[in-house]
């Protein structure tokens, strides 16, 4: 593969840089640009003079707080030494913004928290950050149309030369495909086709391979022939030269490399396309991981883009052929957006810095420190980590750590908003204190509040098979535009999932309902946002490895008790809405889903069922359940009546078989009462009323934080309040009516039958 296709001058980047930065229209020539100095050098002994400056004022400061238990500091006018004011005056202020601002794609500094949650062992990285920050360019590479046109306008050579090399496969590739279609063979030609279409992508560079792993996630896109075949890509490239990778060290450290490092291993221990990986020692005596980029990596990816973006005319007008109407140039920009955050690593060691701070105090998760003081755009250094590939059957806790793999990237998801969105064996490793370590912070993927309700929602309505609820809820978040008549998009639903899904739960394969919901994706109009297909993957590659360590692993046996609890517990308006369209069917009970969801929730850690019943009556008594309650409180009289009356059977039913068993051992007659009830009581079977109750307290005795006597506040609550005291009337008024009127039934030998419900939790399943 021409990686050095298109050499660029030494500092090209930097002029890409320059140009974004400045947005001219017209690029300085590269020999202006080769001219150009970073101000790096100077300031590296000025920032690292104050950084030790910092160590010591902040170990004075700690001395101090300790002594007299105060932060004295401030009060005696000490300026805040976290301040990026401060640093930035001691720097000079030459130009430079506070290190919040200095990278303005960054993310927000690392919480506050981050020091805490790392507290001993991290203390000093935030500091170290943005001390670093002040020392980079202002902002790393970021994806611009404009610049890259800009910037290509005086290299049409080189560019036409490449577009040749990457349209040719793709043309004749995409001519066979339409051939087929025209055939009437696509479809059965498909695997083949997407066979090659894996070997053309993977021999186009590191921009191609890149695009094919996030095309491979993307059931909207592309067919699941094409899906399996591209998750087969491998991120790995021969190794470039290490004396090329020593030449970036240096250019990113701004000093020789011997002055940071006592050794760094010549042969990588990793290559992918964007960069390779050394193992190193650092002058501090650390060890570390070193990651390089590849040279003139932005570059080659540059070019790649502005070349398709050329091409997605053509390559569009061959899809319409297909009769696939696609807008090529929106999702290269897209595709664009990702792979420039990729080739930051200033921006992978801020995903690294607030993942630490988010998860690194979990128990059994391991995540390596950042080395601040040395990383730069193209490097990164990191704690190296001593450890085994998951995967490695010298492992003898590996169930344990795909569990605790599963509950951190539920958390991640579904908690934080902020998550791991590459986790695949080469990303994790198991360090030798039994903790799951995570690495390769370059692709990481955020959810918002919003969108993660409608995750929850989602897998809710999955579970119980409510395709009209989970179309509406794509309306809702902007799969499928507004318009479109949902009733064949309901029934491909319900075509294409009752086979897995009709799988119990713990049996439920979470990457076949991704296949079979992919294909619907494929056929109508849906537009999948980067969020949810990110999380598909990730939960698709986590089910994938967690499959290789034991076989009867499935990811929904662990993520459903875990939503199913956060269901129960989390009071946003959102989540009630979610629980009305679960458990309400036009205003009736579906207690049996009700039942599911705290069986289900009392397999989870994360959930605590006294705050989950606090949160019931809270919900009850509130407003928007003022249509329902008396309904609930009608079914709930119905259903403790039911089960009295099967309950008061079977323990006469018992005593009398009991009674029948010692007069036929002892030979004497059926003494009465037994002998009365003997004529009218049938022998004891336990009822569906009867199963139920017991299923729901062995739920809710086994769910996390069960303890009677911590309900009595929200007993407290109901009775005090006027509404409840309105339901528990009326509930022990109906009770009453009921047991007396069936006592006198009893008595007078009346059959009840009539009596019984028709609605409620038996009769609604
Ligand atoms: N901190 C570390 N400690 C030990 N080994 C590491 C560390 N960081 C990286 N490695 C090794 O280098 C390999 C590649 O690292 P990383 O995944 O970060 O690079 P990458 O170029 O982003 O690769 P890819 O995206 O294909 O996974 C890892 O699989 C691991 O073997």
């Amino acid at each position: 593969m021409p990686l050095s296709m298109v050499q660029s001058p030494p500092r090209a980047a930097q002029e890409l840089g320059t140009v974004r930065a400045e947005g001219a229209a017209n690029p300085p020539a590269a020999e202006e640009v080769v001219g150009q100095v970073r101000p790096v050098r100077p300031r590296v002994a000025q920032a690292e003079r104050i950084l030790e400056e910092l160590k010591a004022a902040q170990a004075r400061k700690q001395a101090s707080a300790e002594s007299d238990g105060a932060s004295s500091s401030r009060r005696q006018g000490q300026p805040n030494l976290l301040s990026p004011d401060w640093i930035q005056a001691r720097l000079g202020g030459a130009g430079f913004s506070s290190s919040t601002s200095s990278s303005s794609r960054s993310k927000p500094s690392a919480p506050r928290s981050a020091r805490t949650a790392s507290a001993g062992r991290h203390i000093l990285d935030e500091e170290e950050r943005a001390i670093r920050l002040t020392m980079l360019e202002k902002t790393g590479p970021r994806y611009s149309v404009e610049s890259a046109a800009a910037y290509f306008r005086s290299r049409q050579v080189e560019v036409m030369k490449r577009r040749i090399t990457v349209s040719m496969p793709l043309v004749s590739f995409l001519t066979r495909v339409v051939l087929d279609y025209q055939a009437g063979k696509e479809e059965e030609r498909r695997p083949q086709r997407a066979h090659e279409f894996l070997g053309i992508i993977g021999e186009l560079g590191p921009a191609f391979i890149k695009a094919g792993q996030a095309l491979s996630s993307r059931p909207d896109l592309l067919p699941a022939e094409y899906l399996n075949e591209l998750q087969k890509l491998q991120d790995r490239l021969p190794p470039f030269p290490t004396e090329l990778a020593f030449k970036v060290i240096e250019e990113e450290l701004g000093r020789p490399m011997s002055e940071v490092f006592e050794h760094i291993e010549p042969e990588p221990v990793a290559a992918a396309s964007i960069g390779q990986v050394y193992r190193g020692v650092l002058k501090t005596g650390e060890k570390v991981a070193v990651k390089v980029q590849r040279p003139n990596c932005e570059e080659i990816i540059a070019v790649d883009i502005h070349i398709l973006r050329q091409l997605s005319g053509l390559l569009a007008s061959f899809l319409r052929l297909l009769n696939r109407e696609l807008d090529l140039r929106q999702i290269i920009d897209e595709f664009g957006k990702l792979i420039y955050e990729e080739i930051d690593y200033v921006k992978e060691a801020d995903n690294a810095t607030r993942f630490m701070a988010l998860f690194g105090d979990l128990d059994g998760i391991f995540v390596p420190r950042v080395f601040w003081k040395h990383t730069g755009r193209r490097l990164l250094v990191m704690e190296w980590v001593e450890g085994q590939r998951l995967t490695s059957n010298d492992l003898d806790n590996r169930p344990q750590l795909v569990r605790t793999m599963v509950q951190c990237s539920l958390r991640q998801m579904l908690e934080e908003g902020f998550f791991h969105a590459d986790p695949h064996g080469g990303n994790l490793l198991a360090t030798p204190d039994g903790k799951l370590c995570y690495l390769d912070f370059g692709m990481m993927s955020e959810v918002n509040q919003k969108q993660r309700y409608g995750i929850i929602e989602a897998v809710i309505h999955l579970v119980n098979r409510d395709f009209e609820s989970l179309a509406r809820l794509y309306v809702r978040l902007g799969f499928i535009p507004q318009e479109q008549d949902l009733r064949p998009i309901i029934e491909s639903l319900n075509d294409a999932l009752p086979d897995v899904l009709n799988a119990s739960v713990s049996e439920l394969n979470f990457k076949s309902v991704i296949d079979k919901l992919g294909a619907v994706f494929y056929k109508y109009p849906f537009r999948l946002p980067e969020f949810y297909t990110a999380i598909l993957r990730c939960l698709g590659v986590l089910e994938g490895l967690a499959i290789q360590i034991d076989p009867s692993f499935r990811i929904i046996n662990d993520a459903y008790p875990y939503i199913a609890g956060r269901l129960l517990i989390d009071d946003a308006p959102e989540v009630q809405d979610i629980l009305e369209v679960l458990l309400f069917n036009q205003g009736e009970p579906r207690w049996d889903r009700l039942e599911n969801l705290l069986e289900s929730a009392a397999d989870s850690k994360s959930y605590d069922v006294t705050l989950a019943l606090n949160r019931m009556v809270e919900y009850i008594l509130s407003q928007r359940a003022e249509r329902l309650r008396y309904k609930v409180a009608d079914d709930i009289v119905d259903e403790l009546d039911e089960l009295s009356s099967d309950v008061a059977k079977y323990a006469a039913g018992l005593l009398v078989q009991q009674a029948q068993l010692v007069s036929k051992q002892t030979g004497l007659p059926l003494l009465p009462p037994f002998s009365f009830l003997a004529r009218s009581i049938p022998s004891p079977v336990e009822t569906q009323a009867m199963t139920n109750a017991a299923r729901l307290l062995s739920a809710l005795r086994r769910s996390q934080g069960f303890e009677p006597a911590r309900l009595q506040p929200a007993v407290e609550k109901f009775a005090r309040n006027p509404e409840g005291r309105r339901i528990l009337l009326e509930v022990g008024v109906n009770l009453a009516e009921r047991m007396s009127s069936r006592t006198i039934r009893a008595i007078f030998n009346l059959s009840d039958d009539g009596k019984r419900r028709t609605g409620g939790r038996t009769g609604s399943r």
